[in-house]
């Protein structure tokens, strides 16, 4: 199988992304765990650029025993002798010598003609040659550049001792068809072509990054350039997990691989984001917390009988555990069944079907619903109290210039609806006065706790009260995304629970009696 170079620039150009700045011991650990994922070459940085990345630059030369070390340079001798200096102490280290070769660039930025463009690459690759014998040349916004000029530039650099020579499409512009025919036609006109590795640098300013990159390994470049989460300059470089998973997954395809240890692309991802402070979106390929979660009814049945119905790739193979169904609202009974007999409850149908259908009302309020979530609904249902008084709806005005006052309507277990209002010192207060009228029951508030159960400004609230009549006291619990909701459920359960025991009571009397 074709084998294909990567080349990590996650210290370089994922660097260059605004507000990313990594310390020397940060670079250090960064690049020992790109050694581990199995990257063939890490640009460590850009050693003209201040003596801090220098040094850093020079610390990861000397940590790093299995990869080529990479120093970025400008086309002059001082950024080149900051490379130099820079990888003193690397076991294998290589120069990135670029210049920008596009008209854009040659005419506004480097206000150089053609000829300039090539007399400037050449000397300072011929200079850099007397000190490395390894040097890739870049030539910047290669996308945007004449191909004729191109091939003419890539064939001086060959001649002047350049070893691998990468086209960067840097701002991002080209489609994968005009990528890879760049790449088509290096191959078949440059002279020398095949003594060099072609070398593939995208960006992903209209989100053809990684297709640009395997565009370019369809029409022959060895090596892709890229980051970890494909992090980088303005919109980010081809993130290198994406083009690996590819090669991987679609082998019948491209008939190419990296050499990557692929299971440790998920601890990679999560130290890059977490030492760069840039956050994975939940829905980047791969790396992405949603990457293998499954949400929806019809997808999680289909994964629960067969994994390959909806997942390309396993999640072992990057590192993951495994995939993850996650209970929401578009969740269906097969992954509900399944999450709980994972909780250790296993329902029967009855138990299940209500249980679900109080999960569905709980979804409806919640993004995601957790164990804890779903620990609280079942042992609310798992402990079944008749229900003499079922609360239908609480009506709440509360400000804080006049009296809180509340409005509640109860369903008996007669079939009547009473509706009751009352004031109160608070909101709470209001509800169990106006839930005391449509009960008429005569209790004490003896005690009344609040706490959330799961996590988040959406999280259940869940309020514990106890009544007391006469002498006996009971317990009562409310669950609910909303903390007045979940004190008149409390109240009422603690209600019902009440008149149950005292229905045991007289029974027990009746029996002695
Ligand atoms: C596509 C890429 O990612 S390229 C890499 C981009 N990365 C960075 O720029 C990060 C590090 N850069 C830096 O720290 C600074 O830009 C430095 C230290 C390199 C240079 O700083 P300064 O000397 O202040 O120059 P400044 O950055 O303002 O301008 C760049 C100069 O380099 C020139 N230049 C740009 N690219 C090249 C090149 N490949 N070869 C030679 N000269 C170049 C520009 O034309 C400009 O020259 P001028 O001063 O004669 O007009
Ligand atoms: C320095 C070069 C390779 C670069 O990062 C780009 O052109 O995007
Ligand atoms: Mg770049």
């Amino acid at each position: 199988m074709r084998k294909i170079y990567v080349f990590d620039t996650t210290l370089r150009d994922g660097e260059q992304s605004p507000g990313v700045n990594l310390n020397t011991r940060e670079k250090v650990e960064i690049a020992h765990q790109l050694e581990k994922l199995g990257v063939d070459r890490i640009e460590a940085g850009f050693p003209a650029a201040s003596p801090g990345d220098l040094a850093a630059v020079n610390a990861v030369a000397r940590a790093v025993k299995n990869a080529t070390i990479i120093g970025l340079s400008r086309s002059r001798q001082q950024d080149i002798d900051a490379v130099r200096e820079a990888l003193q102490g690397a076991q294998d280290p290589c120069l990135h010598l670029f210049l920008a070769t596009s008209p854009i660039h040659r005419q506004y930025k480097l206000r150089m003609d053609k000829q300039q463009v090539l007399e400037n690459a050449e000397a300072a690759i011929r200079y850099a040659k007397k000190y490395f014998s390894k040097i890739e040349f870049s030539a910047e916004d290669a996308g945007r550049t004449e191909l004729d000029f191109l091939c003419e530039v890539t064939a001086m650099a060959i001649r002047a001792g350049a070893t691998v020579i990468n086209i960067p499409d840097t701002v991002g512009y080209l489609s994968p068809y005009e990528y890879g025919n760049i790449f088509k036609t290096l191959k078949e006109q440059v002279p020398g072509i095949e003594n060099v590795q072609l070398s593939a640098h995208c960006h992903d300013d209209l989100g053809m990054a990684t297709v640009n990159a395997l565009a370019a390994i369809m029409n022959g470049a060895d090596q892709i350039e890229g980051t970890i989460n494909g992090i980088g300059e303005r919109a980010g470089n081809t993130a290198i997990e994406e083009v690996a998973m590819a090669l991987e997954t679609r082998q019948d395809f491209f008939g190419a691989k990296t050499s990557l240890v692929l299971s440790e692309i998920a601890r990679t991802s999560r130290l890059v984001s977490k030492l760069t402070g840039m956050v994975v979106p939940g829905n980047k390929a791969i790396v992405g917390a949603n990457a293998f979660a499954h949400e929806s009814g019809i997808h999680q049945d289909g994964m629960l009988k067969e994994k390959t119905t909806y997942e390309i790739m396993s999640p072992e193979t990057i590192g993951l555990k495994e995939s993850k169904l996650v209970l929401g609202k578009h969740s269906g009974r097969h992954a509900f069944r399944e999450k709980l007999i994972d909780l250790g409850f296993d329902l029967e149908d009855e138990l299940l079907n209500q249980t679900f259908a109080k999960f569905k009302v709980l979804a409806d309020k919640k993004k995601d619903v957790t164990d804890e979530d779903l620990l609280a609904l079942l042992e609310e249902k798992l402990v079944d109290t008749p229900e003499v008084f079922k609360l239908e709806a609480i009506y709440v005005s509360y400000s804080n210039e006049s009296i809180p006052s509340a409005k509640v309507r109860i369903l008996t277990a007669a079939g009547d609806i009473i509706e009751e209002e009352a004031e109160g010192n608070g909101s709470v207060d209001a509800i169990y006065n106006a839930i005391d009228r449509a009960s008429t029951e005569e209790v004490t508030l003896s005690d009344y706790s609040i706490k959330s159960v799961s996590h988040g400004k959406d999280a259940l609230g869940e309020v514990h009260v106890v009544l007391s009549q006469n002498d006996v006291a009971v317990q009562g619990r409310g669950l609910s995304t909303d903390i007045l909701e979940a004190s008149a459920r409390a109240y009422v359960d603690a209600l019902n629970q009440l008149i149950e025991k005292r229905k045991t009571f007289s029974k027990r009397d009746r029996v002695s009696l």
